[in-house]
């Protein structure tokens, strides 16, 4: 026997219009996926069912339609979607409202009511012992909270809810029989998949015999095992570049390679991709009762099986959002990508009761992310020549609006990684932008690779002087233009440098002043800084009002000049764009050295021996001072009264010495960089990373993971106050107010 009815609704025995209940009755006519938004059926609209839909409606229910079900057959067959997952939703959801208002127009064929999806003739279809189901969506806390509401009135009370993230791969079944591994099908349209038995057992995490346990025994008679399978996020952009290199089509994201990469004819082919496999739930089962999803995963791991190590059970919705929350900030943590949270029902018996309809689960819903990917035109590639003249790629975009900014252009590294993602220009392409990380092409949408789409071709010469290109050393993938003293690129990328926050900390000149500086010609290298005056700024209309006088520009930065000039000896070695001398670096040269003529005099030795320094800084700051332009920039800020050494350091007792401390989150009386300074002027390290070594972790606002790690460590916290302690009094009297996490 087959149980059926609990962990999946098998609802093989009705109509799709129909909903089976786990007390056997069935409940005629809804057959809705009662997401908020597409309304419950009441009894104006069971009257409006038989009204007839106005004809645009019915076109627009027409188009919808059949293009879904086309977007569908992309998607699910040939693994090569062409619009993204969001407009695909939107399209979805636009279909339900207008079967909400028309409930005429949803018949049982309509994308609404159906899971999504096909089977394709190049693999032998098999039918599910029991059905698999798709999942209904929430896009809000609202609809989320509505989901939540029902289960709990029809369930009498509160439930707990197990939540995991929302695998972004594609669906398999597998069918164990006595322990082994019989066949595996991908969804297909629920009823009916494909069988890729012989691909799926090339895939490591899938066992081929499940063990017995002590805890569940032996594996049972029968059990379908449902799970997704996934392409790492990290192994994406090199599957690209090796399908690029053999001239085959690159895909857009990584589910499609999922997908693609296991519907292979030649099982080899899926064998040397590096797919893997979470299992979330199960279908037909003979010899297993399990009375909770979580119960279900205990034994399905017991017997050898890949569960997420991420699942948890809640006892109410406010867990519910809190997971929720955890994992939208953590959403690039995990290893595969996440579209979502699936929050399911975690008592089999009340999984039973709320049982589901045609397409979906009543008792799981699928908590949505807003989209990170969206499809745009790749309208150019240019190049742009960095501060120290290496010439990047950059993506050309139609702008185009994702996690909530305007995208128009994301950085192509270098020319072998454009060539890797395989992406032409005309293209459309799939550009992913996470929260504060940097927008990124993914990969090309070839489906729609128009006729005149062109490759990208790496120009020869400086786009910004006009100097010809060439790597630095011979085998360096990076080129870049070797005019640095004057090319206007450089010159203003340094100048935006020099005057930012770990340099002279020059307001006024942004990159719109420091551009107004150089199209003016008023200076030619960052040596003239020092030296301007108010005749010259008049020159720049940047600096000057309307009528001609000098405006606040010019005013605002001969006074930051002057300040400038008092900065300390290590802000002024990091304005000078020593390549790698940043922050930590030039505040060991500066305590070290005390003045830039004594750096400019010393040896590699002497160099790379000071704590902090290294071989490769010493390198490089002695190749810079062997630049004579170099030199006479110093010669010149000297000269203008810019301080070029430290006669205040403080001889004075080092409280800190020897001690690491971490800062994480925002404080509110220190910058990053004055907190640094501060542990250093004392003796102490700052550090980006905690291990037992570490003394002290200062925790701001918004902490990063790194303060959990000092509690498993039991590295002793200090929230701003403590810090403030640990600076004025020292490591014995910080001690004393830290907090140890139990
Ligand atoms: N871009 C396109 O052209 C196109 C076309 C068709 C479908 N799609 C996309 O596919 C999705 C719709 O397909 P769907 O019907 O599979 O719905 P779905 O992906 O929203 O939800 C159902 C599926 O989620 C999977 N899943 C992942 N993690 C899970 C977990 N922890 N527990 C349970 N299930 C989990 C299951 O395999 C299940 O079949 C949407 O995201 C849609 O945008 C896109
Ligand atoms: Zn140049």
């Amino acid at each position: 026997m087959v149980s059926r009815g609990s962990a999946v609704a098998d609802d093989e025995a009705v109509a799709d219009d129909e909903t089976v209940w786990d007390d056997g009755t069935v409940s005629e006519g809804s057959g809705v996926s009662e997401e908020a938004g597409a309304a419950q059926v009441s009894a104006e609209q069971e009257a409006a069912a038989g009204a007839e839909p106005p004809p645009q409606a019915r076109e627009r229910h027409a188009t919808l339609s059949q293009d879904l079900t086309e977007h569908q057959y992309r998607y699910y067959v040939l693994d090569a979607p062409t619009i993204t997952d969001a407009e695909f939703d939107r399209q979805l959801r636009e279909l339900e409202a207008l079967e909400g208002q028309y409930p005429a127009l949803r018949t049982p064929d309509s994308p609404t009511q159906r899971v999504g999806g096909t089977f394709s003739t190049d693999f032998t279809p098999v039918t599910h012992a029991e059905r698999m189901m798709s999942l209904d969506n929430a896009f809000a806390d609202e609809e989320l909270a509505a989901w939540a509401e029902r289960v709990e009135r029809d369930a009498g009370g509160a439930v707990p809810y197990l939540c995991e993230p929302k695998v972004d791969g594609l669906a398999i079944n597998l069918t164990y029989r006595r322990g082994r591994l019989v066949r595996a099908a991908t969804r297909g349209d629920g009823r009916t998949g494909e069988d890729v038995t012989a691909n799926v057992r090339s895939i490591r995490d899938v066992p081929g015999r499940l063990t017995p346990s002590d805890e569940y025994g032996p594996p049972p008679e029968l059990i379908e095992v449902r799970g997704e399978i996934y392409f790492p996020v990290e192994a994406f952009a090199g599957l690209n570049a090796s399908l690029v290199e053999q001239g085959k089509a690159p895909f857009a994201n990584p589910r499609n390679a999922a997908a693609g990469s296991l519907r292979q004819k030649d099982p080899r082919i899926t064998a040397s991709r590096p797919l893997r496999l979470v299992v979330h739930g199960i279908g037909a089962r003979e010899g297993f009762r399990p009375t909770a999803q979580s119960e279900s995963y205990a034994a399905l791991r017991a017997w050898g099986l890949p569960t997420s190590d991420r699942w948890r059970v809640v006892p109410d919705l406010a867990g519910v959002a809190e997971y929720i929350a955890y994992y939208a900030a953590h959403r690039h943590d995990v290893e595969h990508e996440i579209d979502g949270v699936v929050v399911k029902v975690d008592p089999v018996s009340i999984q039973g009761r709320l049982g589901s309809t045609s397409r979906a689960p009543r008792w799981a819903i699928a908590f949505k992310y807003p989209p990170e990917e969206v499809n745009t035109t790749l309208l150019d590639i240019d190049v742009e020549v960095g501060r120290t003249g290496r010439v990047t790629p950059r993506a050309v975009l139609a702008p185009v609006k994702v996690a909530g900014s305007t995208v128009a252009y994301a950085t192509l590294h270098n020319a072998r990684e454009v060539e890797r993602k395989g992406v032409l220009i005309g293209d459309t392409v799939v550009l992913r932008k996470a929260g504060d990380v940097i927008p990124e092409v993914l990969g090309p949408v070839v489906d729609l690779r128009p006729a005149d789409a062109r490759p990208f071709v790496m120009p020869t010469h400086c786009p910004a002087c006009g100097t010809p290109l060439a790597p630095a050393k011979s085998g360096d993938v990076d080129i870049r233009c070797p005019n640095s003293r004057s090319c206007p690129a450089q010159l203003r990328e340094r100048v935006f440098h020099l005057a930012g926050r770990g340099g002279f900390d020059i307001e006024v000149l942004g990159y719109k002043g420091a551009a107004a500086l150089l199209d003016a010609r008023i200076i030619t290298d960052e040596g003239d800084l020092f030296g301007l005056d108010a005749e010259q700024l008049a020159r720049s209309e940047f600096f000057v009002n309307k009528d001609g006088t000098l405006g606040t520009n010019a005013a605002k930065l001969l006074d930051n000049l002057a300040e400038a000039r008092q900065r300390p000896l290590w802000r002024v070695l990091v304005a000078l764009s020593i390549r790698h001398v940043g922050p930590t670096a030039a505040q060991a040269l500066a305590r070290h050295f005390r003045s830039v003529e004594a750096i400019a005099a010393a040896s590699e030795e002497e160099l790379s021996s000071v704590d902090g320094v290294g071989p490769t800084i010493a390198v490089s700051i002695r190749e810079w001072f062997a630049v004579d332009w170099h030199r006479e920039v110093v010669r010149k800020w000297a000269e203008a009264g810019v301080r070029m050494a430290e006669e205040t350091v403080d001889e004075g007792p080092r409280p800190l010495e020897g001690l690491t401390v971490v800062v994480t989150g925002t404080l509110t009386g220190f910058s990053r960089d004055q907190a640094a300074e501060a542990i250093q002027t004392r003796g102490g390290k700052m550090s980006g990373s905690v291990s037992k070594k570490t003394g002290f972790v200062v925790v701001g606002d918004n902490p990063g993971s790194k303060a959990d790690k000092a509690a498993s460590l039991k590295v002793p916290v200090l929230d701003e106050a403590g810090f403030q302690v640990l600076l004025d009094a020292g490591p014995e009297a910080a001690r004393e107010v830290a907090r140890i996490e139990e």
